[in-house]
């Protein structure tokens, strides 16, 4: 499971949770305008947008699990297993045939903004061409989001859907727009205390502060986190400084934080946080920190020669550095 949201101070964030019982062998990795992408169909491009994102780099190709791009648009692919279909390669010659493995170069290195992948969309075939034979297709739906609003990507069986995502959050299964309809459930939640319009007459009474939240979902369900991460996030408050938005969206994210043991996926294999990540949009900069290593790490795309044609690539810090005070 993943969990990834939106947050905008004065500067827009975007980040994500991976959750997984295994690692990949991820790397922040920025990609500089002039690295050669070779595309499955499109042919080669020589030049593009830098990004820098979350990667497994194989064989010298950043395959981008979350990026951002140099004009502050954030792309994040999460599982969406049993859901996700993908399309044949169109031959007509009319359409963009994008491989899901390249899904986030292609967006996130021509397109400025969520309207300018809308277009992209719009004349893009989603294939599912695998990357190699060691690493098999992924099932995945995506968030794109800017400063201005987000989207979600999901192609199915019967057909690439791109929906207005008015919470600016994504997790796993099912479609978003159950997703989104099951939050109807929760709109009588609040951060103010409850009224008591159960029965007046019955003597019934705040015992405890966080009573306007009671009935929001504690589980690890993706339905759950959903709702969960909606509601802290609408409700989110914080100051606009780089410190106190940065460390706010940590807070976000960390009330979808999956701890080692609660969830099983098979016997004695269980799915926790490995990351979460948090890109100042605006700025370029990854923000993540570890399983691990809770203290908050940076890569900065700004420090990298942007112009140049070589990945730059940084390994997870995966271990705790305590702070001592005496
Ligand atoms: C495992 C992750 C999702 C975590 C998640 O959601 N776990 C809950 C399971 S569940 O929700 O309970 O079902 C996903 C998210 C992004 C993926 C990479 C995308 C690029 C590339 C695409 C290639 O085709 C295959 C290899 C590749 C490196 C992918 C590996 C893996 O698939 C990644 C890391």
């Amino acid at each position: 499971m993943c969990t990834a949201a939106t947050y905008k101070t004065k500067n827009f964030y975007f980040g994500r949770t991976l959750d997984y019982e295994f690692s990949y062998g991820d790397e922040i990795t920025v990609t500089p305008r002039n690295y050669p992408f070779e595309f499955r169909y499109m042919g080669r491009k020589d030049s593009h947008y830098a990004m820098i994102g979350m990667a497994h780099v194989a064989g010298g190709y950043p395959l981008y699990y979350d990026a951002i791009n140099e004009k502050g648009l954030g792309m994040a692919g999460l599982n969406f297993v049993g859901n996700a279909a993908y399309q044949e390669v169109d031959e007509s010659g009319d359409r963009d045939n994008v491989a899901q493995y390249e899904f986030i170069p292609w967006i996130l290195g021509s397109c400025a903004s969520v309207g300018e992948a809308r277009v992209a969309l719009d004349r893009m075939t989603l294939t599912g061409t695998p990357f190699s034979e060691q690493l098999p297709t992924a099932q995945l739906h995506w968030i794109i989001a800017d400063r201005n609003g987000a989207i979600t990507v999901e192609c199915m069986a019967d057909g690439l859907h791109v929906y207005e995502n008015p919470v600016g959050v994504l997790t796993n299964n099912p479609p978003f727009p159950q997703q989104m309809f099951l939050l109807n459930q929760y709109m009588g939640l609040s951060p103010k205390q409850p009224l008591n319009t159960f029965a007046p007459e019955v003597g019934l009474n705040t015992y405890s502060r966080g009573m306007g939240a009671i009935g929001l979902p504690g589980d690890l369900s993706s339905t759950s986190r959903f709702a969960r991460v909606a509601f802290v996030k609408q409700n989110s408050l914080s100051g606009d400084s780089e410190a106190e938005s940065v460390s706010q969206f940590f807070h976000i994210l960390g009330s979808v934080d999956q701890q080692r043991g609660c969830c099983e996926v098979a016997s004695d294999k269980y799915e926790i946080t490995i990351y979460t990540s948090c890109c100042n949009a605006d700025k370029g900069i990854y923000y993540y920190n570890t399983y691990e290593g809770h203290q908050i790490n940076a890569v900065d795309m700004n420090r990298e020669n942007l112009d140049g044609a070589e990945l730059a690539r940084y390994p997870l810090i995966q271990r705790e550095n305590i702070n001592w005070q005496n």
